[in-house]
């Protein structure tokens, strides 16, 4: 049985913890990142590759550590063919989201009467995109960060991955990376990567940005290097939330509720609902599908339902909206009767999914909506990645001789205030030049 956790029953501590989730253990991470970052930043490529050899790949060299021509070529004859179908088909949809989001290139509009204001949009110029590899195969990941980094025009994106232990980069995620244009692989993981990316080496020029999901020791890493580099949204350990009224389905509840469970021990699935009928009796189906999944995702799953997630019941619809905006989850799916109907009422939520054919495997794979998220009740401020991640605004402004009639007294007025001489001189001088 998957536990029952009654909301009105609940201690503050016990809310508090299930609000937490599996608050990364990150203090030990941060010590083994910051040895590893001074290392890098003392001892360049060298360096890189001593912790590649530590955690990953035994025979890392300076020269293997970057993916080659061949090893791309080996991959696109790898793949089996209904897999590559599968990629071709999200990559479209991907990318049909994503063009969808692109800004024009330069807004302006008029203020008043002869003052133009407005924004002018343009790719971050280097980015470095973490694509994981510890728990499972991410080629999903390395579409939704490539693909809006190619629409937004950035001129030169690298990828980290870590290898195995042969050295080898997962094939799939070679072939999705390729079809975006990108051509600069290094095998790395962990805190290696990201000290490597934002400190840079001889070999690894360093980039502006790095964004993408990563385990404990790549979030050590962005956080001792926040202020060196953008590190992007927090995309930690995946969580969830399925949201079910008296009409849902309690088997859709169930399969939903093990789709987040199977990512880690360290992931929260939790299914919400007011209804103690589908409370119980998706409980049930969740143990029945369990069975279904090998040992390793089943311990994954029975953990993590064990210590953050499981299923919540709660008084009322009312109520179980309040605990999802509370919480803030990473994915969320309404699985009620007129999902449209409760949207407006969602306020933090990474993604929203409607419907009972919409569950969240679909969005992570084929839709195209992205799906790299935040976690950690950061969706109360930060967004699923998009073109914007990889894009910045310049704001524009043009001021005819019309407009600057306009607007010289209050400038000059505002420049006397503060105390700001030349700000005032630069007007005054003007009205006699122009
Ligand atoms: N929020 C989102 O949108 C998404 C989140 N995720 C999450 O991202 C995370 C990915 O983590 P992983 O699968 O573990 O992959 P990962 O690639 O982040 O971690 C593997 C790396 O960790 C390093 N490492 C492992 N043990 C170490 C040690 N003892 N000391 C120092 N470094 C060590 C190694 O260098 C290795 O390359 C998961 O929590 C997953 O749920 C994944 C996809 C999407
Ligand atoms: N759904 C995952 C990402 C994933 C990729 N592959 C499988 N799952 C997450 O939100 O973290
Ligand atoms: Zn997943």
């Amino acid at each position: 049985m998957v536990r029952i956790l009654k909301l009105s029953q609940l201690s503050d501590a016990e809310r508090a913890k299930l609000q937490k989730r599996a608050e990364l253990d990150i203090d030990n991470a941060l010590k083994v990142a910051q040895t590893v970052i001074e290392t890098i930043r003392e001892r360049g490529d060298a360096g890189v590759v001593d912790y590649v050899r530590r955690f990953d790949y035994e025979g890392a060299t300076v020269e293997n550590i970057k993916v080659n021509e061949a090893e791309f070529e080996r991959a696109f004859q790898l793949i089996e063919p209904e897999v590559k179908t599968a990629i071709e088909q999200a990559f479209r949809n991907i990318q049909e989201v994503h063009r969808r989001q692109m800004p024009e290139e330069i807004q302006l509009a008029e203020i008043e009467a002869g003052v133009f204001a407005g924004e002018k949009i343009s790719p971050i110029p280097n980015v470095g995109l973490y694509v994981p590899r510890g728990r499972g195969a991410f080629p999903s990941m390395m579409l939704m960060l490539a693909i809006p980094a190619m629409v937004a025009g950035v001129e030169r994106v690298v990828v980290c991955t870590p290898p195995d232990k042969q050295g080898n980069v997962e094939p799939v995620s070679l072939v999705a990376a390729r079809m975006a244009g990108v051509r600069e692989i290094y095998k790395l993981g962990g805190v290696q990567a990201i000290a490597a990316l934002a400190l840079g080496t001889k070999n690894i020029k360093r980039v502006d940005k790095i964004t993408g999901p990563c385990s404990v020791y790549g979030a050590a890493a962005k956080r001792l290097l926040f202020g060196t580099v953008d590190v992007g949204l927090p995309a930690g350990p995946s969580e969830s939330i399925v949201l079910a009224d008296e009409s849902t389905d309690a088997r859709l509840a169930a399969l939903d509720l093990l789709i987040e469970a199977e990512h880690g021990a360290d992931s929260a699935a939790l299914l919400v609902t007011h209804c103690e009928q589908v409370a119980i009796a998706a409980s049930e189906y969740a143990q029945e599908y369990l069975q279904k999944l090998p040992d390793w995702r089943r311990e994954f799953c029975e953990a993590g339902l064990a210590a953050y997630g499981g299923i919540i019941l709660t008084d009322s619809l009312q109520q179980s909206l309040d605990f999802v905006n509370e919480y803030a989850p990473e994915h969320l799916e309404l699985l009620v009767s007129n999902p449209f109907a409760i949207l407006g009422k969602i306020k933090n939520a990474g993604e929203i999914l409607l419907g009972n054919h919409t569950p969240s495997s679909m969005a992570t794979y084929a839709i195209g909506v992205n799906a790299v998220l935040p976690t950690g009740s950061f969706a109360r401020s930060y967004s699923a990645v998009s073109v914007y991640d990889f894009l910045k605004r310049s704001t524009l402004a043009y001021v005819t001789p019309e407009g600057f009639e306009k607007l010289k007294e209050t400038t000059k007025t505002l420049a006397e205030y503060e105390g700001f001489p030349a700000h005032k001189l630069a007007i005054q001088h003007r009205e006699i030049l122009l």
